[in-house]
Protein backbone atom coordinates (compact mmCIF):
# COMPACT_ATOMS: atom_id res chain seq x y z
CA UNK A 1 0.00 0.00 0.00
CA UNK A 2 1.78 3.01 -0.95
CA UNK A 3 0.28 6.34 1.63
CA UNK A 4 1.20 10.22 1.12
CA UNK A 5 -0.32 13.10 2.68
CA UNK A 6 -0.24 16.38 0.65
CA UNK A 7 -0.96 19.75 3.20
CA UNK A 8 -1.83 23.15 1.88
CA UNK A 9 -2.25 26.45 3.46
CA UNK A 10 -4.98 28.97 3.42
CA UNK A 11 -4.76 31.74 2.13
CA UNK A 12 -5.68 35.47 2.32
CA UNK A 13 -5.37 37.56 -1.12
CA UNK A 14 -5.28 40.91 -1.80
CA UNK A 15 -4.56 42.52 1.50
CA UNK A 16 -6.60 45.84 1.00
CA UNK A 17 -4.80 47.06 -2.48
CA UNK A 18 -3.05 44.37 -4.23
CA UNK A 19 -6.66 43.11 -5.94
CA UNK A 20 -6.18 39.99 -7.58
CA UNK A 21 -2.37 40.51 -7.21
CA UNK A 22 -0.67 39.40 -3.63
CA UNK A 23 -1.52 37.15 -1.53
CA UNK A 24 -0.23 35.44 1.81
CA UNK A 25 -0.61 31.86 2.60
CA UNK A 26 -1.68 31.35 6.50
CA UNK A 27 -1.63 28.40 9.00
CA UNK A 28 -4.57 26.15 8.67
CA UNK A 29 -4.29 23.78 6.48
CA UNK A 30 -5.85 21.36 4.39
CA UNK A 31 -4.48 17.40 3.80
CA UNK A 32 -5.51 14.78 1.38
CA UNK A 33 -4.68 11.42 3.34
CA UNK A 34 -3.98 9.24 -0.13
CA UNK A 35 -3.54 5.54 -0.35
CA UNK A 36 -3.43 3.52 -3.38
CA UNK A 37 -3.81 -0.20 -3.08
CA UNK A 38 -1.94 -1.47 -6.37
CA UNK A 39 -2.68 -5.10 -5.43
CA UNK A 40 -6.49 -4.76 -6.40
CA UNK A 41 -7.01 -5.43 -10.13
CA UNK A 42 -10.36 -3.46 -10.81
CA UNK A 43 -12.10 -1.03 -8.64
CA UNK A 44 -16.04 -0.76 -7.70
CA UNK A 45 -15.76 3.03 -7.06
CA UNK A 46 -16.19 5.72 -10.20
CA UNK A 47 -12.78 6.60 -12.07
CA UNK A 48 -11.26 3.93 -9.19
CA UNK A 49 -11.07 6.94 -6.56
CA UNK A 50 -13.18 6.25 -3.33
CA UNK A 51 -13.05 9.87 -1.64
CA UNK A 52 -14.05 11.01 1.95
CA UNK A 53 -14.52 13.72 3.97
CA UNK A 54 -14.04 15.50 7.20
CA UNK A 55 -14.00 18.79 7.84
CA UNK A 56 -16.06 22.45 7.24
CA UNK A 57 -19.24 22.15 5.38
CA UNK A 58 -19.14 17.86 6.66
CA UNK A 59 -23.00 18.07 8.13
CA UNK A 60 -24.33 20.02 4.84
CA UNK A 61 -22.67 17.80 2.29
CA UNK A 62 -21.48 20.76 0.82
CA UNK A 63 -18.42 18.92 -0.60
CA UNK A 64 -19.03 16.47 -2.89
CA UNK A 65 -17.81 12.66 -2.58
CA UNK A 66 -18.04 11.60 -5.81
CA UNK A 67 -14.71 12.00 -7.77
CA UNK A 68 -16.27 13.33 -11.17
CA UNK A 69 -17.78 16.29 -9.29
CA UNK A 70 -15.35 17.00 -6.23
CA UNK A 71 -13.38 19.87 -6.67
CA UNK A 72 -10.00 18.34 -5.93
CA UNK A 73 -10.47 15.33 -7.94
CA UNK A 74 -11.52 16.77 -10.95
CA UNK A 75 -8.48 19.13 -10.69
CA UNK A 76 -6.16 15.95 -10.41
CA UNK A 77 -8.19 14.51 -13.45
CA UNK A 78 -7.56 17.52 -15.35
CA UNK A 79 -3.54 17.12 -14.64
CA UNK A 80 -3.90 13.17 -15.63
CA UNK A 81 -5.62 13.46 -18.49
CA UNK A 82 -3.50 16.50 -19.78
CA UNK A 83 -1.25 12.61 -19.42
CA UNK A 84 -3.15 10.51 -20.91
CA UNK A 85 -4.05 8.88 -18.28
CA UNK A 86 -7.51 8.56 -18.14
CA UNK A 87 -8.95 7.47 -14.33
CA UNK A 88 -6.93 7.64 -10.87
CA UNK A 89 -4.78 4.32 -10.08
CA UNK A 90 -6.70 1.18 -9.15
CA UNK A 91 -7.54 1.92 -6.42
CA UNK A 92 -7.26 5.45 -5.01
CA UNK A 93 -8.42 6.43 -1.63
CA UNK A 94 -8.35 10.26 -1.22
CA UNK A 95 -9.36 11.05 2.44
CA UNK A 96 -9.58 15.15 2.84
CA UNK A 97 -9.32 16.88 5.98
CA UNK A 98 -10.79 20.33 5.66
CA UNK A 99 -10.26 23.16 8.59
CA UNK A 100 -10.84 25.78 5.94
CA UNK A 101 -14.20 27.33 5.97
CA UNK A 102 -15.63 27.38 2.93
CA UNK A 103 -16.66 30.09 0.82
CA UNK A 104 -15.58 32.77 3.21
CA UNK A 105 -12.34 33.92 2.09
CA UNK A 106 -9.46 32.25 3.00
CA UNK A 107 -8.78 30.56 -0.40
CA UNK A 108 -10.79 27.09 0.60
CA UNK A 109 -10.86 26.91 -3.44
CA UNK A 110 -7.40 27.56 -4.19
CA UNK A 111 -6.57 25.34 -1.68
CA UNK A 112 -8.24 22.83 -3.43
CA UNK A 113 -7.00 23.16 -6.22
CA UNK A 114 -3.10 23.31 -5.38
CA UNK A 115 -3.98 20.43 -3.75
CA UNK A 116 -6.01 18.52 -6.62
CA UNK A 117 -2.97 19.42 -8.99
CA UNK A 118 -0.30 17.82 -6.42
CA UNK A 119 -2.62 15.43 -6.38
CA UNK A 120 -2.40 14.49 -10.18
CA UNK A 121 1.31 14.91 -10.48
CA UNK A 122 1.53 12.78 -7.51
CA UNK A 123 -1.08 9.86 -8.12
CA UNK A 124 0.31 10.04 -12.06
CA UNK A 125 3.99 9.46 -11.30
CA UNK A 126 4.38 12.90 -13.21
CA UNK A 127 7.64 13.96 -11.02
CA UNK A 128 9.06 16.29 -14.28
CA UNK A 129 6.09 18.84 -13.26
CA UNK A 130 7.53 21.64 -11.44
CA UNK A 131 6.03 24.10 -8.90
CA UNK A 132 6.30 26.27 -11.94
CA UNK A 133 4.07 24.35 -14.48
CA UNK A 134 1.67 23.44 -11.37
CA UNK A 135 1.18 26.98 -11.31
CA UNK A 136 0.28 26.72 -14.62
CA UNK A 137 -2.33 24.28 -14.46
CA UNK A 138 -3.91 25.91 -11.12
CA UNK A 139 -4.52 28.99 -13.20
CA UNK A 140 -6.35 27.53 -15.80
CA UNK A 141 -8.63 26.43 -13.44
CA UNK A 142 -8.19 29.45 -10.59
CA UNK A 143 -8.31 32.58 -13.31
CA UNK A 144 -6.83 34.79 -10.25
CA UNK A 145 -3.26 33.91 -9.12
CA UNK A 146 -3.38 35.69 -5.46
CA UNK A 147 -4.69 32.95 -3.55
CA UNK A 148 -3.33 30.06 -5.60
CA UNK A 149 0.17 31.45 -6.14
CA UNK A 150 0.30 31.62 -1.97
CA UNK A 151 -0.94 28.01 -1.43
CA UNK A 152 1.07 26.47 -3.50
CA UNK A 153 4.49 28.66 -2.78
CA UNK A 154 3.93 29.97 0.82
CA UNK A 155 4.23 33.03 2.50
CA UNK A 156 3.69 36.36 1.48
CA UNK A 157 3.87 36.66 -2.38
CA UNK A 158 3.33 38.82 -5.58
CA UNK A 159 2.31 37.18 -8.67
CA UNK A 160 2.29 38.39 -11.91
CA UNK A 161 1.13 37.50 -15.34
CA UNK A 162 3.93 37.25 -19.11
CA UNK A 163 2.80 38.30 -21.83
CA UNK A 164 2.05 34.91 -23.91
CA UNK A 165 2.33 34.18 -27.37
CA UNK A 166 -1.09 34.82 -29.49
CA UNK A 167 -1.61 31.26 -30.02
CA UNK A 168 -1.01 30.89 -25.99
CA UNK A 169 -3.18 33.32 -25.35
CA UNK A 170 -6.50 31.61 -27.37
CA UNK A 171 -5.06 28.84 -24.90
CA UNK A 172 -6.02 30.70 -21.65
CA UNK A 173 -9.04 32.07 -23.01
CA UNK A 174 -10.95 28.62 -23.22
CA UNK A 175 -13.48 28.18 -21.33
CA UNK A 176 -13.45 26.77 -17.51
CA UNK A 177 -16.13 24.25 -18.49
CA UNK A 178 -14.06 22.83 -21.40
CA UNK A 179 -10.88 22.62 -18.60
CA UNK A 180 -13.29 21.21 -15.92
CA UNK A 181 -15.82 19.59 -17.50
CA UNK A 182 -19.00 18.72 -15.45
CA UNK A 183 -19.83 15.03 -15.61
CA UNK A 184 -23.39 16.28 -17.45
CA UNK A 185 -21.04 17.59 -19.94
CA UNK A 186 -19.23 13.92 -20.55
CA UNK A 187 -16.34 14.21 -18.22
CA UNK A 188 -14.63 11.14 -20.08
CA UNK A 189 -15.05 12.09 -23.73
CA UNK A 190 -11.56 10.20 -24.75
CA UNK A 191 -9.97 13.48 -25.60
CA UNK A 192 -7.08 15.09 -24.04
CA UNK A 193 -8.09 18.60 -22.39
CA UNK A 194 -6.49 21.69 -23.11
CA UNK A 195 -2.94 22.13 -21.99
CA UNK A 196 -2.17 25.27 -19.86
CA UNK A 197 1.23 27.53 -21.60
CA UNK A 198 3.77 27.26 -20.17
CA UNK A 199 4.80 30.15 -18.05
CA UNK A 200 1.75 31.61 -17.30
CA UNK A 201 1.64 32.54 -13.78
CA UNK A 202 4.82 33.84 -11.90
CA UNK A 203 5.44 35.12 -8.48
CA UNK A 204 8.31 37.02 -6.34
CA UNK A 205 8.46 36.61 -2.49
CA UNK A 206 8.19 39.68 -0.28
CA UNK A 207 9.17 39.94 3.38
CA UNK A 208 7.28 39.47 6.27
CA UNK A 209 8.18 41.07 9.83
CA UNK A 210 8.49 38.41 12.50
CA UNK A 211 6.39 40.55 14.90
CA UNK A 212 3.40 40.42 12.33
CA UNK A 213 0.57 38.37 13.12
CA UNK A 214 -3.13 37.52 11.29
CA UNK A 215 -6.33 37.52 13.10
CA UNK A 216 -9.11 36.21 10.86
CA UNK A 217 -12.66 37.26 11.88
CA UNK A 218 -14.55 34.77 10.01
CA UNK A 219 -18.37 35.17 9.86
CA UNK A 220 -20.78 32.32 9.75
CA UNK A 221 -21.83 33.60 6.20
CA UNK A 222 -20.37 32.72 2.79
CA UNK A 223 -19.88 35.00 0.05
CA UNK A 224 -19.23 32.71 -2.97
CA UNK A 225 -16.02 34.44 -4.55
CA UNK A 226 -18.12 34.19 -8.22
CA UNK A 227 -20.78 36.47 -6.64
CA UNK A 228 -18.29 39.14 -4.80
CA UNK A 229 -16.32 39.55 -8.40
CA UNK A 230 -20.33 40.13 -9.82
CA UNK A 231 -20.48 43.23 -7.97
CA UNK A 232 -17.17 44.76 -9.19
CA UNK A 233 -17.51 47.83 -11.82
CA UNK A 234 -16.59 47.03 -15.29
CA UNK A 235 -15.12 50.03 -15.31
CA UNK A 236 -13.09 52.00 -12.53
CA UNK A 237 -13.09 55.87 -12.29
CA UNK A 238 -8.99 57.01 -12.87
CA UNK A 239 -8.45 58.71 -9.68
CA UNK A 240 -9.01 55.52 -7.49
CA UNK A 241 -6.50 53.32 -10.04
CA UNK A 242 -3.74 55.40 -11.97
CA UNK A 243 -1.22 58.36 -11.31
CA UNK A 244 -1.40 61.41 -13.41
CA UNK A 245 0.06 64.87 -13.22
CA UNK A 246 -2.02 67.38 -12.32
CA UNK A 247 -1.74 70.71 -11.06
CA UNK A 248 -2.29 71.21 -7.62
CA UNK A 249 -1.15 69.09 -4.43
CA UNK A 250 -4.68 67.99 -3.58
CA UNK A 251 -5.85 66.63 -7.34
CA UNK A 252 -2.29 64.42 -7.31
CA UNK A 253 -3.20 63.05 -3.92
CA UNK A 254 -6.57 61.72 -5.19
CA UNK A 255 -5.02 60.33 -8.14
CA UNK A 256 -3.07 57.53 -7.19
CA UNK A 257 -4.74 55.92 -4.60
CA UNK A 258 -4.21 52.20 -4.73
CA UNK A 259 -1.11 52.05 -7.12
CA UNK A 260 0.59 54.00 -3.86
CA UNK A 261 -0.53 51.72 -1.61
CA UNK A 262 0.84 48.72 -3.34
CA UNK A 263 3.98 49.88 -4.13
CA UNK A 264 4.04 50.35 -0.08
CA UNK A 265 2.22 47.32 0.94
CA UNK A 266 5.13 45.02 0.97
CA UNK A 267 7.80 47.50 1.83
CA UNK A 268 6.03 47.96 4.68
CA UNK A 269 5.19 44.79 6.11
CA UNK A 270 8.19 43.24 5.95
CA UNK A 271 9.78 46.50 7.75
CA UNK A 272 10.85 45.36 11.27
CA UNK A 273 10.04 46.38 13.45
CA UNK A 274 6.85 47.52 11.93
CA UNK A 275 5.47 51.11 11.44
CA UNK A 276 1.70 50.76 12.04
CA UNK A 277 1.08 54.08 10.57
CA UNK A 278 2.48 53.03 7.17
CA UNK A 279 1.18 49.72 7.33
CA UNK A 280 -2.52 51.29 8.15
CA UNK A 281 -2.39 53.71 5.34
CA UNK A 282 -0.61 50.93 2.81
CA UNK A 283 -3.80 48.79 3.35
CA UNK A 284 -6.36 50.56 1.71
CA UNK A 285 -8.01 49.81 -0.91
CA UNK A 286 -10.49 51.77 -3.61
CA UNK A 287 -10.65 48.92 -6.44
CA UNK A 288 -12.81 46.40 -4.69
CA UNK A 289 -13.65 46.68 -0.67
CA UNK A 290 -16.50 49.38 -1.58
CA UNK A 291 -18.37 47.45 -3.84
CA UNK A 292 -18.42 44.40 -1.53
CA UNK A 293 -20.16 46.04 1.38
CA UNK A 294 -23.66 45.59 -0.24
CA UNK A 295 -22.88 41.66 0.01
CA UNK A 296 -21.11 41.99 4.29
CA UNK A 297 -23.23 44.14 6.07
CA UNK A 298 -20.72 46.32 8.80
CA UNK A 299 -17.91 45.84 6.70
CA UNK A 300 -17.28 50.08 5.91
CA UNK A 301 -17.77 50.69 9.72
CA UNK A 302 -15.40 48.10 10.09
CA UNK A 303 -12.80 49.23 7.44
CA UNK A 304 -12.87 52.71 8.37
CA UNK A 305 -13.10 52.61 12.11
CA UNK A 306 -10.45 50.35 12.73
CA UNK A 307 -6.96 51.98 13.35
CA UNK A 308 -3.23 51.54 14.67
CA UNK A 309 -4.71 55.55 16.80
CA UNK A 310 -7.98 53.53 17.93
CA UNK A 311 -6.55 49.95 19.24
CA UNK A 312 -3.54 49.36 20.53
CA UNK A 313 -1.80 46.42 18.75
CA UNK A 314 -3.56 47.14 15.53
CA UNK A 315 -1.54 47.92 12.09
CA UNK A 316 -4.57 47.40 9.56
CA UNK A 317 -7.53 45.77 8.72
CA UNK A 318 -8.68 44.56 5.51
CA UNK A 319 -11.50 42.01 3.61
CA UNK A 320 -9.82 39.06 3.02
CA UNK A 321 -10.21 37.47 -0.38
CA UNK A 322 -13.64 38.05 -1.77
CA UNK A 323 -14.46 38.16 2.02
CA UNK A 324 -16.80 38.09 4.24
CA UNK A 325 -13.65 37.56 6.57
CA UNK A 326 -12.11 40.34 8.02
CA UNK A 327 -8.03 40.18 8.29
CA UNK A 328 -6.67 42.26 10.86
CA UNK A 329 -2.85 42.59 11.15
CA UNK A 330 -1.49 42.77 14.38
CA UNK A 331 1.55 42.90 16.92
CA UNK A 332 -0.51 42.42 20.38
CA UNK A 333 -3.31 42.98 22.05
CA UNK A 334 -5.26 40.08 19.00
CA UNK A 335 -7.93 38.89 21.02
CA UNK A 336 -9.52 42.73 21.73
CA UNK A 337 -8.72 43.52 18.32
CA UNK A 338 -11.18 39.92 17.65
CA UNK A 339 -13.55 41.11 20.02
CA UNK A 340 -14.02 44.79 18.21
CA UNK A 341 -14.91 43.39 15.02
CA UNK A 342 -17.31 40.94 16.32
CA UNK A 343 -18.85 42.94 17.94
CA UNK A 344 -19.51 45.27 15.23
CA UNK A 345 -20.75 42.08 13.09
CA UNK A 346 -23.37 41.43 15.85
CA UNK A 347 -24.83 44.80 15.97
CA UNK A 348 -25.77 43.12 12.24
CA UNK A 349 -26.90 39.41 13.87
CA UNK A 350 -24.06 37.80 12.34
CA UNK A 351 -21.91 35.62 14.13
CA UNK A 352 -18.41 35.39 14.10
CA UNK A 353 -15.44 32.75 15.35
CA UNK A 354 -12.26 34.02 14.99
CA UNK A 355 -8.33 32.80 14.76
CA UNK A 356 -5.16 33.64 15.05
CA UNK A 357 -3.22 32.79 12.26
CA UNK A 358 0.78 33.13 10.91
CA UNK A 359 1.89 32.85 7.49
CA UNK A 360 2.45 29.16 6.67
CA UNK A 361 5.16 27.56 4.01
CA UNK A 362 3.45 26.06 0.55
CA UNK A 363 2.40 23.21 -0.11
CA UNK A 364 3.94 19.90 0.35
CA UNK A 365 4.19 16.39 -0.20
CA UNK A 366 4.96 14.28 3.22
CA UNK A 367 5.91 10.04 2.29
CA UNK A 368 5.20 7.96 5.04
N1 LIG B 1 -11.59 20.96 0.27
C1 LIG B 1 -12.46 21.12 -0.71
N2 LIG B 1 -12.91 20.08 -1.41
C2 LIG B 1 -13.76 20.25 -2.43
N3 LIG B 1 -14.28 21.46 -2.80
C3 LIG B 1 -13.88 22.52 -2.13
C4 LIG B 1 -12.95 22.43 -1.06
N4 LIG B 1 -12.71 23.66 -0.59
C5 LIG B 1 -13.46 24.51 -1.32
N5 LIG B 1 -14.16 23.84 -2.25
C6 LIG B 1 -15.11 24.43 -3.22
O1 LIG B 1 -14.87 25.83 -3.33
C7 LIG B 1 -16.03 26.59 -2.96
C8 LIG B 1 -15.66 27.87 -2.27
O2 LIG B 1 -14.92 28.66 -3.19
P1 LIG B 1 -14.99 30.24 -3.23
O3 LIG B 1 -13.99 30.67 -4.26
O4 LIG B 1 -16.38 30.69 -3.38
O5 LIG B 1 -14.52 30.71 -1.79
P2 LIG B 1 -13.12 30.69 -1.05
O6 LIG B 1 -12.08 30.08 -1.94
O7 LIG B 1 -13.30 30.02 0.27
O8 LIG B 1 -12.84 32.23 -0.81
P3 LIG B 1 -11.80 33.27 -1.51
O9 LIG B 1 -11.58 32.81 -2.92
O10 LIG B 1 -12.46 34.59 -1.43
O11 LIG B 1 -10.57 33.24 -0.69
C9 LIG B 1 -16.79 25.63 -2.04
O12 LIG B 1 -18.16 25.95 -1.99
C10 LIG B 1 -16.52 24.27 -2.69
O13 LIG B 1 -17.37 24.09 -3.82
N1 LIG C 1 -8.53 38.39 -5.69
C1 LIG C 1 -9.73 37.60 -5.57
C2 LIG C 1 -9.54 36.64 -4.41
C3 LIG C 1 -10.75 35.78 -4.15
O1 LIG C 1 -10.61 34.52 -4.70
C4 LIG C 1 -10.91 38.50 -5.32
O2 LIG C 1 -10.79 39.38 -4.46
O3 LIG C 1 -11.96 38.33 -5.97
Amino acid sequence: MESFTIRTPCSSANIGPGFDVIGLALSIYLELRVTIDRTKTSSDHPLNCRVTYEGEGEETGEVSLDPSANLITRVALYVLRCHDQRNFPVETHVHIVNPIPLGRGLGSSGAAVVAGVMLGKEVGGLHHLDDSRLFDFCLMIERHPDNVGAALFGGFVGTYLKPLAPEDVARVEIPLSEVLPTPAGGLDTGERPPEPPHGIGHHIKFPWSKEIKAVAIIPNFEVPTAKAREVLPKVYPRQDVVSAYLPTYKEQLNLTFNMQRIALLPVALGQSPPDPELINLAMQDKLHQQYRQTLIPGLEEIVQSMSPSSQEGLLGVCLSGAGPTILALATSHFEEIAERIIARFRKENIDCKWKLLEPAEGTKVIKA
